[in-house]
């Protein structure tokens, strides 16, 4: 079954490798990405806002090729769409904007067919393109994620937030593509280091799924990613080694980088000096960040009606 009239999904931005869990825990943050899809006569994009521009009009666009995935998995022909997209994430941050319009672009097509594909299929298929779990899934199934991925399937544990978690981000303003943060790291790690981070993960995972907030502290250190990309964030390490004694409950690197994450306590009156902290310390090393008060997010994509046409208006064409 197509559907003529075309669909129209809400995606929310992620944060991957939360704390200790590189490349496994990720979080659904309250931040956005919207795709519609319809079959068309030809194929056509209408990018919105100035975060999209410069991504391709046509048919080598990352979310019409994974359509045509989904299409050729369900066993149904629709060779011409008309995609529309619009996005608050900010691209090449380390907010998840790849994994959103993975995960937009699979959620999108499943659904204009009647959605035969499971979700589980679908985040197989999305951990395939973006090659770790964390962001796609969290982007997928919403809530706190944790993942695993075998190169062929990826099995996850989905943790509702807890309610009194509140999250800062700090977005530089410079761009830092997961593929150069990557590049970065070592082969290999020392078996300290390796215990260090799976002793932190577990305890992150249980302390976040049984709402004990108390010990996000002491889970919230990582050795397998950070020290190795604090080079190329400025300011980084001073900000994750203090943000606790200016009121965070942790802080983390943000996926790849370059935005920092703070978990935060919601009736915490301590948000300003936090606040105050963070900008102060990019400042004194040259960067300049927009800070944003986000939600962890509990839906993950999920399809919209038309009063969420807001992002789609013709003033904002690129
Ligand atoms: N809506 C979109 N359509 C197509 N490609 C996109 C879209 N949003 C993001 N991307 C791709 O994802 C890249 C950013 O991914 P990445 O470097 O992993 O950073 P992050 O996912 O943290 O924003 C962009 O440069 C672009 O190629
Ligand atoms: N685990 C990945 C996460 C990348 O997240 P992004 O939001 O920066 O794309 C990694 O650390 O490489």
């Amino acid at each position: 079954m197509i559907r003529s009239e075309g669909v129209r999904i809400k995606v929310p931005a992620s944060t991957a490798n939360l704390g200790p869990g590189f490349d496994t825990l990720g979080m659904a943050l309250s931040l956005f990405a919207w795709i519609e899809m319809k079959p068309a006569e030809r194929t056509v994009f209408h990018l919105y806002g100035e975060e999209l521009r410069g991504i391709p009009k046509d048919k080598s666009n990352l979310v019409y090729k994974l359509a045509q995935q989904v299409f050729a998995e369900a066993g149904v022909a629709v060779p011409e769409l008309e995609i529309s997209m619009a996005s608050d994430i900010p691209l090449t941050r380390g907010l998840g904007s790849s994994a959103s319009a993975i995960v937009g672009a699979l959620y999108a097509a499943n659904e204009l067919i009647g959605a035969p594909l499971s979700m589980e299929k679908l985040f197989d298929m999305a951990t395939a393109v973006e090659k770790h779990p964390d962001n796609v899934g969290a982007s997928l199934f919403g809530g706190i994620v944790s993942a695993v991925w075998d190169g062929e399937r990826a099995v996850h544990l989905r943790i509702e937030p807890p309610a009194e978690l509140q999250v800062l981000v700090a977005i530089p303003s410079f761009w830092l593509p997961t593929e150069q943060a990557r590049k970065i790291l070592p082969d290999s790690l020392s078996m300290k280091d390796v215990v260090f981070n799976v002793s932190r993960a577990s305890l992150l995972t249980g302390a976040l799924a049984s709402g004990r907030l108390d010990l996000i502290a002491a889970a919230m250190q990582d050795r397998i990613h950070q020290p190795y990309r604090a080079p190329l964030i400025p300011g980084m390490e001073q900000i994750l080694a203090e943000a606790c004694s200016h009121g965070a409950l942790g802080a983390a690197l943000s996926g790849a980088g370059p935005t920092l994450l703070a978990l935060v306590e919601r009736n915490s009156d301590r948000r300003s000096e936090l606040e105050a902290f963070i900008q102060r310390t990019l400042g004194e090393h040259g960067i300049e960040a927009k800070l944003l008060w986000l939600e962890p997010c509990s839906e993950g994509a999920s399809r919209v009606g038309a009063h969420e046409a807001a992002p789609f208006a013709a003033g904002n064409l690129v």
